[in-house]
């Protein structure tokens, strides 16, 4: 199947100019000027603008919530609404809730999304500690599970934590560093980090004085606090990733990122589908909303609207995603890598999706 795309302007993230691109069997095959090829399906898309597909590193593809009783769920995600957002590659997670979650029901789904044309991976575990893996070890899901590419979302700093103690942790990111290599995967930790006053400090502790890389500690929620945030950067400088949930006011923390040069080591998520909880100082649940995927891209838009610059902020949703998880083959406009392609108009509308060289998502201009 042979797919041309004429006359786009073409952030790789980064911006080449006005040209076309052929898709073959899924994958980026030419990215030129006047391109004319015999038998290819062709879109002429008259100059809008085409950015890498998205890429959602924490998503709760199967909900999550149910920190205020069964009531509180929250929904599986659709196709639909994940498109819809221009996400082309998802990262699945469990969250609080991994007594009536399972790893078998993640799994599954993001066998689902693959075969309805995204590509998705799932972390193994969830909040607790220890780690509830599909195998019962966590090189075994690394090594034995082709969609399991790390673990998390464990919780440090958090009312709702097992209360791991560092030796716990430091454990749990061995493993996943030497799953990773065996199985040539990025082999990360999420954690997810609470509002509690050790914020960190473990994952400083384990990158100052333990033999692994930085880079296995990936954090999120980190724009929960100021200080939290502060605590961030200093470690995205020592060469760590960072992630900031796009459901709060990201916009400032991206400034921020780009004036301390650390742009490059952040990525944004939407925890789409995650419970967003919010306790009184007693740890009483006041009222608990669900995330949207839609912040992801929303919060791109709103970067731009205050004048950061759409190269940068973009990376965070894309290049910088797939550097951090070692998806090779995502996140970037190039030869050789997927077919994953977000058509904008020149007000950043997402007008058409493609994933893997198929259209997903077309809206009339
Ligand atoms: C970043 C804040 C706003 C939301 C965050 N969400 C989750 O961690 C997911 C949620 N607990 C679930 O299991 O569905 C939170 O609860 O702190
Ligand atoms: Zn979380
Ligand atoms: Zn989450």
């Amino acid at each position: 199947m042979l797919t041309l795309l004429k006359n786009l302007k073409i952030f790789t993230p980064y911006y080449i100019g006005k040209k076309d691109i052929l898709i073959a069997n899924g994958k980026i095959e030419l990215i030129e000027d006047n391109l004319v090829v015999p038998f290819s399906k062709v879109l002429d898309l008259n100059g809008k603008i085409a950015v890498p597909g998205f890429i959602d590193a924490h998503v709760h593809i199967i909900g999550g919530g149910g920190e205020g009783g069964f009531q509180t769920r929250t929904p599986e995600i659709t196709i639909e609404e994940l498109v819809d957002s221009g996400i082309t590659t998802v990262i699945g997670c469990l969250g609080t809730d991994d007594v009536t979650r399972s790893m078998e029901d993640l799994y599954a789904k993001s066998k689902q999304l693959d075969e309805l044309g995204i590509t998705s991976f799932i972390y193994t575990g969830s909040y607790s500690v220890p780690v509830k893996t599909i195998m019962g070890d966590i090189k075994k899901d690394l090594v034995l599970i082709d969609k399991v590419i790390g673990v998390g979302e464990i919780a440090i700093s958090d009312h709702r934590s097992s209360q791991p103690t560092l030796e716990e942790i430091k454990r749990i990111v061995a493993q996943a560093r030497v799953g990773g290599l065996i199985s040539k995967k990025a082999g990360v930790v999420n954690f997810h980090v609470g509002n509690g006053k050790n914020g960190i400090d473990y994952l400083f502790e384990i990158a100052e004085n333990t033999e692994i890389p930085i880079y296995h500690m990936y954090p999120t929620h980190v724009g929960r606090s100021k200080e939290l945030f502060h605590r961030a950067i200093e470690f995205a400088k020592k060469g760590g990733f960072i992630d900031l949930t796009a459901s709060e006011s990201v916009v400032d923390y991206l400034e921020i990122s780009i004036n301390e040069g650390i742009i490059d080591n952040l990525t944004m998520t939407s925890d789409g589908h995650g419970s967003l909880p919010k306790f009184d100082e007693n740890g009483r649940l006041i009222k608990l909303d669900v995330a949207s995927t839609t912040v992801l891209f929303e919060s791109v838009k709103k970067a731009v609207e205050r004048g950061l610059k759409f190269e940068e902020v973009i990376k965070t949703i894309t290049i910088n995603p797939a550097k951090v998880l070692k998806l090779n083959s995502k996140g970037r406009i190039e030869k050789e890598t997927d077919g994953d392609i977000v058509v904008l108009d020149e007000n950043l509308k997402i007008e058409k999706v493609i994933a893997r060289g198929k259209l997903l998502k077309e809206v009339q201009s």
